[in-house]
């Protein structure tokens, strides 16, 4: 499909003995893995679609017990673009391919659902979602370095995905995509771009985040093909938004300069000395997750409520469930302005526990109101179980020395916004998201 990258023949062992040469190479460096980029086309085979043949699942077999052997603890992630009855096969049987795949058609449906104000698109590929190994996990993403693609949904959905959020034709690329970040995407509303992350990072799977909408960056749709959403990331307002010193006129592509997301005030160095950014925002967030195994190993059983506006799930991880120690979370999203209340949450769960966004506390059954685009996680205890304080974090320690003109450094390690702001206030009750 592009000129500009080669289709590397798999039938010839050379080629198989490169690649395994080739990742040994970037695994003795230190990566932690490898996306596998278009993995179900491989290989090819005359008179098939050379999606999918036995052949590539057996080179997958091969790489990954290759990297198991020499390099424990890498993973390889599955770039297939397909239903998740489909994908699963990249997991492998059992779980001896990739350790995680991309949820594709989970992606639109979330846009969908946010805009059309209903669970269903959400719900209903989520419970067409088959189980998968354990030691597997699904990869959801919002953007990525292509475009929002468009290949899993139905042409009545596409076209409801071009009216809403790429109505310009210049944001629609190769016939299935829209070539957008996500703050266009979503009119640089902040409490969209939060409800959409709050659902990534705590629907069943690993959250993955796209250089820069971490921070909100803009795109730039006069640029060809998918370079759009590939413009240098900004760091900050110096010289090329701070990646890199070269002449402006040698970067690959141009630095964001439209108005509403110009690089010299949407940038890391300005959101870093700023709490209320988007980029303290999302690292909360982040914390919030990291302080529940529930959201990264449990399961999600949906909780039936009558408003098709809210969207209700509770994941419990059962391990520690049955251990006596759990801690599964619900989540409440509501997408509509006018999202409304729940008048009746059915779950075998009671709300007694603390989290939630924007600092609130829940004491008794989920029957508050439910703002417009907004989102709760409850953590909760099982009826009847004693609701046990989380004992406060202990004070982190915290080494350094003052340098001239500089601040406290952490000796060697990430800085003093990053431990005390990122772990340690999230983990006090009275952290929150938002
Ligand atoms: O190697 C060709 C390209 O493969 C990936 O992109 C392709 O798959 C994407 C997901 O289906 C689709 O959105 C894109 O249009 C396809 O070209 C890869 O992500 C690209 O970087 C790569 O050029």
């Amino acid at each position: 499909m592009y000129s500009h990258q080669p289709d590397l023949n798999f039938e010839n062992p050379r080629v198989r003995r490169e690649i395994m040469e080739v990742a040994d190479f970037w695994l003795e460096m230190g990566v932690d893995g490898f996306r596998l980029d278009a993995v179900p086309y491989l290989f090819e085979a005359e008179g098939t679609t050379c999606e999918n043949l036995p052949r590539t699942h057996a080179f997958l077999k091969e790489l990954r017990a290759h990297v198991d052997a020499k390099f424990p603890g890498r993973m390889l992630l599955a770039e297939a673009n397909q239903w998740p009855e489909d994908a699963v096969a990249y997991f492998g049987d059992p779980g001896d391919e990739c350790h995680m795949a991309f949820h594709f058609p989970l992606m639109p449906r979330l846009f969908m659902s946010v805009r059309m104000e209903d669970r269903f698109p959400t719900t209903e590929i989520l419970e067409q979602t088959p189980p998968i190994p354990e030691t597997c996990q699904w990869a959801l993403f919002l953007r990525n370095h292509d475009e929002l693609t468009l290949e899993m949904v139905t042409d009545e959905e596409r076209d409801y995905m071009y009216r809403v959020y790429a109505a310009e034709d210049r944001a629609r690329v190769n016939e299935l995509g829209i070539r957008r970040r996500l703050a266009p995407l979503l009119a640089n509303n902040r409490r969209l771009i939060e409800l959409l992350n709050a659902l990534l990072f705590s629907l069943n799977g690993t959250p993955v985040i796209y250089y820069g909408d971490e921070i909100g960056m803009g795109d730039n749709i006069y640029l060809g093909d998918r370079d759009s959403v590939r413009t240098p990331m900004q760091w900050s307002a110096d010289r090329n938004a701070g990646f890199s010193r070269a002449n402006p006129q040698k970067l690959y592509l141009p630095v964001i300069i439209d108005p509403e997301y110009h690089y010299e005030s949407v940038n890391v160095d300005a959101q870093q000395a700023n709490p209320s950014s988007l980029l303290w925002w999302m690292r909360r967030l982040i914390g919030l997750r990291r302080r529940h195994p529930a959201f990264a190993r449990g399961s999600l059983q949906f909780v039936e409520c009558d408003n098709h506006r809210v969207l209700a799930f509770v994941r419990e991880y059962a391990g520690r469930a049955a251990a006596g120690g759990g801690e599964p979370v619900a989540v409440r999203a509501g997408g509509a302005p006018r999202a409304g209340g729940v008048r009746r949450a059915r779950s075998r769960w009671s709300c007694s526990g603390t989290g939630g966004s924007r600092g609130w506390r829940v004491r008794s059954r989920t029957s508050s109101r439910c703002g417009p685009h907004s989102f709760y996680w409850f953590e909760l205890a099982a009826p009847g179980a004693d609701v046990v304080r989380r004992a406060e974090p202990i004070l982190p320690e915290i080494t350094g020395r003052c340098e001239s003109g500089g601040g406290l450094r952490r000796a060697g390690a990430a800085d003093l916004d990053a431990v005390l702001l990122a772990e340690y206030v999230p983990a006090r009750r009275t952290g929150s998201a938002g």
